[in-house]
């Protein structure tokens, strides 16, 4: 069955969502207020770095995917999908400004719509956000009765790095609906993708997506804080977590020890359900102890280079990974950023490489030195850091002998290097 889908938001989940149901069978119009990037997704070129997704963006585009910088595809959609941003506001909690705005554009074109539409909502919002904001906004909007229209809430739980693959194979497809017709409307877009679907109310979808990204960050947090007793024991951290993660109870995944999580999601998720929870009475001593392991994770690392090295100030210190992870050039939230921030202010000369997100740090620190090549960043170098998991860096072996100090730190566990030491190991 192939369906007409509108996407509210062509970011990354609105992109790969919107090109992956594309390539389902799907007729898919994206809705993007950038025109920057509703040009590249119509020239079939992806705004941002996600593996898979140029091909089948090159295959789609122009064909049964479109970008719009207007909302006139929502008049004959069957679906449309809410994908924009939930960024954090100053306090923690999410700023839904860019949902209730989508809402209220969609239900202005939406009362043009002849047959059933189902509005979901995608991005990660507080429980409540779909019943109390975007329903109301619609109906308001649209002049449209309930009956006419249909409420879901879809939570994506794509990685970026890996998102076509996630996206096409799913460990689970949460759908929260108004009622079952409207449930059964989502599931019907994803027929073709084999995966349990769980049917549950609106605002227990909502809260799955936080309770998962809130679990995981859980889990690094946990593992960092096993991995600094660790350390200061002389154990490897990685042989424990090996071993706890067998306990099939525990799982092998998400145990890694090291700078900590970054990100646009975990950083920001957790705390927006630490902002919930004391908004409604309750002491979230668990997930603000998450966050506190978090942030202390970036400063140990330069501690232990202080511990090396002596005064950090003159030092050239080399930075290997910029990106908050592998296979991406995103930087937001990456732990390479306060890192980098504490080297500059005590006066040290900091030099980066990273495969693909060198552009994008740039406009954070324009003043530090970019290397084109891993060699380039540690020659000379008196001391390196190891911030991203890029698989490339486990072959680099004898560019470590271009350092004049060897000694590298390593916040993610990738190099096989034997020279290394972890900041948890
Ligand atoms: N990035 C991820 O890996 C990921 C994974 C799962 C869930 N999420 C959640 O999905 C949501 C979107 O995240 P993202 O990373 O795709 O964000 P993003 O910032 O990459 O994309 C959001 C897009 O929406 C556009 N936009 C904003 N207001 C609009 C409007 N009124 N009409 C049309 N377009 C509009 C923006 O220009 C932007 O391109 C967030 O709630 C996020 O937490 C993100
Ligand atoms: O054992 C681990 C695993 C990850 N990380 C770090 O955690 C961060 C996040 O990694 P990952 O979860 O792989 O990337 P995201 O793309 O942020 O994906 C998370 O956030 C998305 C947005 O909500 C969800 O959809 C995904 O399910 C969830 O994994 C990165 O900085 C990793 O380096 C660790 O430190 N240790």
């Amino acid at each position: 069955m192939s369906l007409k889908i509108s996407i509210v938001g062509g970011g990354y989940v609105g992109l790969v969502t919107g090109t992956c149901f594309a390539e389902l069978g799907h007729e898919v119009t994206i809705i993007e207020i950038d025109p920057e990037k509703v040009r590249a997704i119509n020239d079939g070129k992806p705004p941002i770095f996600e593996n898979g997704l140029g091909d089948l963006l090159k295959k789609n585009a122009g064909k049964r995917l479109r970008a719009r910088t207007d909302y006139d595809s929502v008049a004959s959609a069957d679906i449309v999908f809410i994908s924009v941003g939930t960024p954090p506001k100053p306090d923690g909690s999410a700023n839904l400004s860019y949902i209730e705005s989508a809402s209220t554009s969609i239900g202005k074109v939406l009362k043009n719509n002849r047959s059933y539409c189902v509005i979901t909502v995608k991005s990660t919002v507080p429980p409540g956000t779909t019943e109390k904001i975007v329903w109301p906004a619609v109906i308001q909007a649209s002049g449209k009765t309930e009956n006419e229209i249909g409420f879901a809430m879809n939570p994506e739980f794509l990685r970026e790095g890996r998102a076509v693959e996630d996206f096409l194979h799913p460990d689970r497809i949460v759908i929260g609906c108004s009622d079952p017709r409207a449930g059964n409307r989502v599931a019907d877009v994803y027929q073709n993708i084999q995966a349990p679907i769980i049917h549950t109310g609106l605002t227990a979808a909502e809260m799955i997506k936080y309770a998962s990204n809130s679990f995981l960050a859980t889990k690094i947090s946990f593992s960092n804080e096993i991995g600094n007793l660790c350390k200061v024991l002389g154990i490897d951290v990685y042989e424990v977590m090996k071993g706890v993660g067998l306990d099939a109870r525990i799982g092998p995944l998400f145990l890694n020890a090291g700078a900590g999580f970054g990100g646009s999601c975990f950083p920001k998720d957790v705390s927006a359900l630490v902002s919930l929870a004391k908004e409604n009475g309750e002491d979230p001593v668990l997930l603000e102890s998450v966050l506190t392991v978090n942030e202390h994770q970036p400063h140990r690392m330069i501690s232990i280079v202080e511990k090396r090295v002596g005064v950090i100030k003159g030092k050239r210190i080399a930075i290997l990974g910029l990106a908050f992870k592998d296979n991406t050039d995103d930087i937001r939230d990456s732990r390479a950023i306060p890192v980098i921030q504490e080297l500059v202010e005590k006066g040290a000369c900091v030099t980066a490489y990273d495969p693909l997100a060198i552009p994008n740090m740039q406009k954070i620190f324009p003043a530090i030195e970019y290397c084109s090549t891993a060699a380039g960043a540690l020659t000379g170098a008196d001391a390196c850091l190891v911030m991203t998991e890029w698989p490339e860096f486990s072959k680099i072996d004898k560019e470590f002998g271009l350092m004049a100090h060897k000694i590298v730190i390593e916040g993610r566990r990738i190099l096989t290097w034997k020279g290394g030491e972890g900041i948890c190991w």
